[in-house]
């Protein structure tokens, strides 16, 4: 199912963190996309850039501190909790770590009907219960893991279970959090398998956070690279790949273990990702950028929009393009 329906969408998002002698930390700064129905959306940068924390707002586990994330299919619930309830039922989040995000003294049985019960799902124990083998089902665990406790598991199985708990409400939009960069790499294909065919069977929409370019380029319809809080560049997956334009985006793919098409020079990031307390004036990139100009020093390029659907911040680009 490919649809071209906007799902969610992110309107000049900003979250700022408190940090150290009142500087705020600028996690997300000015930040405007959106995701479409049935797609999935995938997100790279370097640590640091607020991958996660963007992840976060879109799922509403974060408030930003302005701008907003609105959701297509419904009406904006904020200070409604029912509303507010619904809205977390329909979007919901995987994270990087299978370890720390499941609860270790619970069984696998009760970790997976806990949302039932909190959403008021199921009319009673024995409906929730087929709803849980259903769904464990689904991620290939069978009934035997219902009694079983987090500590048995391996790491990619507890990372299904994960899935199954994000997925019991049956959500329409998923956030995935470097979900197998934890995992040993010979599991880290069957769960990115697994996530295509769920996607497949329930129509879901992800957004993708990695900062392994390979994954997210296998799996991903449109990819945004992000630097320091901002989108620098937004294509569909062939356009990043293949044709990618941002100096970052260059040098981040140029880093990566199979150099990509577009990226035939030696491109390598030098230097640290600027604190978000202090970010650089114009161009945030301009401080790394090896095609640095007078201008970038001064001006913060906006996103425009380059050939159909392929979003660029960058002069030097703008400037060919005029
Ligand atoms: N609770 C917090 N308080 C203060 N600063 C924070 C907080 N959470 C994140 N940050 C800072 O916000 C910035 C963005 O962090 P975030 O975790 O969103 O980035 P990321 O791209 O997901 O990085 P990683 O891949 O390492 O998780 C970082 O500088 C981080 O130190």
């Amino acid at each position: 199912m490919r649809q071209h329906d906007i799902l969610v969408e992110c309107s000049q998002l900003v979250k700022e963190y408190k940090g150290t002698r009142n500087k705020p930390v600028r996690a997300v700064h000015d930040l405007s996309f959106s995701i479409r129905q049935g797609e999935t959306f995938g997100l790279v940068g370097e640590s640091g850039c607020g991958k996660s924390t963007l992840g976060q707002l879109m799922v509403r586990l974060l408030e930003p501190t302005s701008g907003t994330v609105r959701y297509t299919n419904f009406q904006d619930g904020r200070g409604n909790r029912k509303q507010e309830k619904a809205m977390r039922k329909e979007n919901q989040i995987i994270f990087q770590d299978p370890y720390s995000s499941i609860n270790p003294r619970k069984r696998i049985g009760w970790l997976v009907e806990e949302p039932l019960i909190i959403h008021g799902i199921g009319k009673d124990a024995q409906e929730r219960k087929a709803m849980v083998c259903s769904i464990l089902k689904e991620v290939g665990l069978d009934d035997s893991y219902l009694d079983r406790w987090p500590r048995e598991l391996s790491g990619g199985q507890r990372q299904r279970v994960a899935i199954a708990i994000a997925l019991i409400l049956n959500p329409s939009f998923v956030v995935c959090d470097e979900v197998v960069s934890a995992l040993d790499v010979s599991v880290q294909a069957q769960v990115l398998n697994l996530l295509q065919e769920l996607q497949e069977k329930f129509g879901l929409t992800y957004l993708f956070i990695s900062h392994n370019l390979q994954v997210v380029s296998y799996l991903s319809d449109r990819i945004g690279v992000m630097y320091l809080g901002g989108l620098v560049e937004m294509g569909d997956t062939e356009q990043i790949y293949h044709h990618c334009l941002h100096p970052y985006t260059k040098a981040l793919f140029s880093a990566s273990v199979d150099a990509f098409d577009s990226v035939k020079e030696d491109l390598l990031l030098s230097g640290d990702i600027p604190s978000p307390s202090r970010s650089p004036s114009g161009c945030p990139f301009h401080t790394r950028c090896i095609s640095c100009m007078k201008r970038c020093i001064e001006e913060n390029p906006s996103m425009v929009e380059v050939s159909p659907g392929h979003f660029c911040a960058c002069h030097l680009i703008q400037g060919m393009n005029t």
